[in-house]
């Protein structure tokens, strides 16, 4: 099992530029491209918001590629939708198509007819490997839309179809394989509750724990009170 390496912060404005400056950093010194796999839900947004303003300020334009960890199967305007948030969050830098954004979703009525054209457009517009992933968990374990009791994939990239279990949301989510495919694992997380989530999360066999179990990097936990 790889390392966690905790990065601990007063508050959410010390670890959101602590994460968006190393993020850059990476961005700025990748002239041929870098990637990055991004969760939605509540936390991350004022990460993708520093970024947004880095970005504004970045001489160097290296081509990015972002796309959803996992997306609800939502119109592009619902405020559920985490493609939505991205665009919101980094709002400078799309204006400026300083990014590109490869979709979770399509026209296709449901996630599971979805799934087949959705990974054919991951496998051509993506790189094999993500540059990192941003990850945040819930208070479940959960990772991306990948829940607990659902069946784990450790050797199948495609994508795949979920539904939340307490909304009933549908979803589109990477798999773990293709999610694990990544240079670095950044896992966003606040509060004492998801620390020790985390911290039980392998005897309690949840969905983050097969990440600390089959992580081929070590996984940076950027976390605060
Ligand atoms: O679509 C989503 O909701 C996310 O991708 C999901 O995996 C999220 O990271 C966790 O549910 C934590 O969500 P919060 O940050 O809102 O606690």
């Amino acid at each position: 099992m790889r390392p966690i390496q905790y990065h601990t912060f007063d508050n959410f404005t010390a670890l959101s530029e602590a994460l968006s400056q190393q993020w850059a950093e990476i961005i700025r010194s990748t002239p041929g491209g870098s990637s990055f796999a991004l969760a939605g839900g509540t936390t991350p947004a004022p990460v993708y918001q520093r970024l947004d303003e880095l970005l504004a300020h970045m001489d160097q334009h290296n081509p990015i590629k972002l796309v959803a960890t996992d997306e609800r199967w939502v119109a592009d305007e619902d405020q559920q939708s985490n493609e939505g948030l991205f665009r919101r969050c980094l709002q400078k830098s799309a204006r400026d198509k300083r990014w590109q954004l490869v979709s979770l979703k399509n026209a296709s009525s449901t996630p599971e007819v979805a799934t087949e054209a959705i990974d054919a457009r991951l496998n051509a517009q993506l790189p094999q490997a993500f540059s990192a992933i941003l990850l945040g968990m819930g208070a479940d374990g959960h990772i991306a839309s990948l829940f607990p009791g659902a069946p784990v994939q450790h050797d199948d990239l495609t994508c795949l179809a979920a539904v939340h279990p307490q909304t009933r949301q549908s979803r589109m989510s990477l798999s773990l394989p293709r999610l694990l495919n990544t240079q670095r694992i950044w896992l966003v997380i606040t509060g004492q509750e998801k620390r020790d989530v985390l911290e039980h999360a392998v005897e309690a066999n949840l969905p983050v724990a097969a990440l600390l179990r089959e992580a081929g990097c070590d996984i940076d936990v950027f976390w605060c009170p």
